[in-house]
């Protein structure tokens, strides 16, 4: 197998050599140390199990990938993509933690924060609507996450109600990172990391990568060049959804969705709340420098209460009604 696993070492364990003196080794967990459960769902190269640590009791969700899928389906990119980006992003309650990865001579595996609480967007289909209330938590810790990956200099690029999860305390998590961008880091004078803004873009004017039709944004239709505001379009296509219960673009093909998305061809249903709507026609904004920035989204009055960075995460989520 050309690729070592250099997955990060799960701790490491004291032992003793021969002359008695302690030696540190690296532990690295495995299949076998996993009890494994009901499949949680099925991806196009993946199937995601439950699973319990049997030496810690702990539950995970563990995403298995079949190596040979992969390499035919020439997914090895979006696979290492994954790994690399959620191992930059481990210290937010919104983004899905990666905990392990390993891998035997079928299958990858990455060892996942559990999300029992299934999809936002199953959550929306059976509520039809979000109230605002519910609208306003959801999407304030969306936008918290949202804030904390382009800090790291990630772009998550496919935002959509398919990959915010729901955890056991109706929290979210962002997931799927396989087509994220990273910017590349830099030091500056006082040798503190920042992430190229979007400059670093250019040279990925030839990305292939298109999120999914209703979410894309007009600059990625237009230039191929996806950058973070195109995550606040589809921050823009999540909020006018929750509370209209359908997405602002749709037709019957891609085609004629991006069509609708260049032309800005949308309403809002009556009914729509007038502080909800002011937000969402400030950030569905075909000009990605004039739509509004993420400061700018969280001073909104839609937001107001909303109490950003832990307290969010420690609050109830509101009953969903
Ligand atoms: N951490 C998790 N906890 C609980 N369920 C999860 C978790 N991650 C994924 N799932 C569920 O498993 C299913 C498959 O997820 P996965 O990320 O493997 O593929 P996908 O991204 O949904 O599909 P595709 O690869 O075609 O985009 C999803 O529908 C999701 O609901
Ligand atoms: O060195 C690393 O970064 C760890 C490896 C890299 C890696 N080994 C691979 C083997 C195959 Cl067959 C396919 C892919 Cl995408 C592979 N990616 C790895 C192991 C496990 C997981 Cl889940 C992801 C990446």
């Amino acid at each position: 197998e050309e690729w070592q696993d250099r997955g990060a070492a799960t701790g490491v364990q004291r032992e003793y050599d021969a002359n008695g003196q302690p030696v540190l080794k690296a532990i690295k967990k495995g299949v076998k140390d996993f009890d494994f459960g009901t499949t949680l769902g099925e991806g196009s190269y993946s199937t995601v199990l439950a699973a319990l640590d049997r030496s810690t009791q702990k539950q995970y969700a563990i995403k298995v990938l079949d190596k040979r899928h992969i390499i035919k389906e020439k997914k090895v990119k979006y696979v290492n993509i994954e790994k690399e980006t959620l191992n930059r992003l481990t210290d937010h309650p919104g983004v899905v933690r990666l905990y392990y990865t390993f891998q035997d001579e079928r299958s990858l595996y990455f060892v996942l924060d559990l999300c029992a609480g299934g999809e936002l967007l199953s959550v929306l289909k059976r509520m039809t609507t979000f109230d605002e209330d519910c609208t306003r938590f959801y999407g304030a810790q969306i936008l918290d996450t949202i804030s904390y990956m382009h800090s790291k200099g990630v772009i998550h690029r496919d935002l959509k109600p398919e990959n915010v999860l729901m955890d056991d305390q109706q929290h979210i998590k962002i997931t799927d990172f396989g087509t994220a961008k990273m910017l590349e880091a830099h030091q500056d004078a006082s040798g503190r990391t920042y992430y190229d803004s979007d400059a670093g873009q250019l040279r990925d004017r030839a990305t292939s990568f298109v999120g999914t039709a209703e979410y894309v944004s007009p600059e990625l239709l237009t230039d191929k060049n996806a950058c973070k505001a195109s995550d606040l379009w589809a921050f823009g296509c999540i909020i006018y959804q929750l509370l209209a219960g359908r997405p602002p673009f749709k037709a019957a093909n891609e085609y004629l969705t991006f069509q609708k998305i260049v032309a800005l061809e949308y309403d809002f249903p009556t009914g729509f709340p007038e502080t909800a709507r002011d937000l969402v026609e400030r950030l569905l904004v075909l000009d990605p420098h004039l739509r509004l920035s993420l400061e700018n989204i969280k001073a909104h009055d839609f937001f107001r209460g909303i109490n950003w960075g832990r307290g969010l995460w420690r609050e109830k989520a509101p009953r969903l009604r």
